[in-house]
């Protein structure tokens, strides 16, 4: 990293703040909403309320040795861990910590009933099937008489506010997409990814999923375009291994995501169509590395991953936690350049994203104080803002 000192790593130890907030209120909020969303018997809602305490106010307890990520997670620091609270070791690792003891207390990697279920299912299928994605859908019709370049500038955005179908952060932020009158990018550097897809030959896109539903359709829009128009020639699409962060998409969704389409009429039934023969002929492969669900920064990512980031035209990275990983969840002065803070990331990068926590880095000053002054902190945590930063 250029001589930029590093910043301290976010630790959610302090009442009050936007990190504690989420460990002691939307947590617990999430137990409760896994539990009245699938009938789980008594045993599993026992495990269920002892995690609704033991997330608040127990500590760090490692997985049992017969685990079968037992030797992941103590990579990944969790006997370094072992007898902490939840809010004194980093946040991004107690978060993700979080979600690894939902799936253990709901049985999904047990052999048994409930394993392989999605405790999210029902949340992520009823935001899919909303008629809001019909009415989204039909829009696509209107697009097909743009010119092309304005069509993909059409798609890139609805990928990125796509990004506020988080249904983790809905849960805590009622209203929150009324409130945006005209939604503001805090910064703009799409210009120079429309330079790196106009390259010729064309090569690979990593587009690196975050949320389901009404956030992978437009992601999906997106690569279907820009594989139909030859700015890219293949696309590698990451998604998580298991469910994580409530609806962040995996290959369960991808499949979900694209029936919707391929049943749909217009234009977005074409989508459906080249999807699917994108992702039999191989030009649309799917990847789902364990790394994606890992309590670190990817500045920590293994080679593997690290080789097809490397290899990419470039890895487009969605969503709010994608961009805490890429900068390292830190408490990054808001005009720390975004070039320094992911000087380590192995190929161009784009991040888009809607801003959903404090962590923000490459912001001119002005716009800063700007945004201090009309909305105090809101703009940092409240998704009403959004920004596409580049490294090239
Ligand atoms: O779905 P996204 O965009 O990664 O947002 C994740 C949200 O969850 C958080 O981890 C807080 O729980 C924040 O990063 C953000 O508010």
């Amino acid at each position: 990293m250029p001589d930029t000192p590093a910043a301290p790593v976010i630790v959610a130890d302090r009442p009050g703040t936007f990190p504690y907030g989420v460990l002691a209120e939307r947590h617990p909020a999430i137990v409760r909403q896994v539990a009245e969303g699938t009938p789980y018997g008594p045993d599993r809602r026992r495990a269920l309320d002892a995690l609704r305490t033991d997330c608040t106010e127990g500590v760090i307890t490692p997985l049992p040795d017969d685990a079968h990520d037992h030797d992941r997670w103590a990579a990944w620091g969790m006997h370094a861990h072992a007898g902490r609270s939840w809010h004194d070791v980093p946040w991004l690792w107690s978060e993700s910590w979080f979600y690894r003891q939902l799936l253990q207390a709901t049985g999904y990697f047990e052999p048994g009933p409930w394993q392989g279920v999605d405790p999210f299912r029902p949340a992520k299928l009823a935001e899919l099937d909303a008629p809001a994605t019909d009415d989204e859908l039909a829009a696509l019709d209107a697009l097909e008489d743009l010119p092309e370049d304005e069509r993909a500038r059409a798609l890139l955005h609805g990928s990125l506010w796509g990004n506020r179908a988080d249904l983790g952060f809905r849960m805590s932020a009622e209203g929150a997409e009324e409130q945006a009158a005209v939604p503001a990018l805090v910064a703009d550097d799409s210009d120079r990814l429309w330079s790196l897809l106009d390259g010729s030959p064309p090569g690979t896109l990593c587009l690196v999923a975050d949320n389901a539903g009404r956030e992978l359709v437009p992601d999906l829009l997106l690569i279907a375009h820009l594989l139909a128009h030859g700015r890219v020639a293949r696309a590698q699409l990451h998604v998580k291994p298991h469910p994580y962060y409530v609806s962040d998409a995996t290959t369960a969704d991808v499949l979900d995501a694209v029936r919707r389409l391929t049943a749909a009429k217009g234009a977005a039934g074409a989508y459906g169509q080249g999807l699917r023969a994108a992702l039999t002929d191989g030009r649309l492969e799917l990847r789902a590395h364990p790394f994606s669900c890992a309590p670190l920064p990817y500045a920590d990512m293994p080679d593997d991953l690290r080789a097809d980031f490397a290899a990419a035209t470039v890895t487009v990275l969605k969503g709010d936690l994608n961009y805490r990983r890429l900068v390292g969840d830190r408490h990054w002065p808001a005009t720390t350049p975004f070039a320094d803070v992911t000087a380590c990331f192995p190929g161009p990068v784009a991040a888009l994203r809607t801003l959903k926590s404090e962590v923000i880095t490459g912001l001119d000053p002005r716009t800063e104080t700007t945004l201090d002054a009309d909305e105090g902190g809101r703009w940092r945590t409240g998704g009403t803002h959004a920004l596409i930063q580049v490294r090239t």
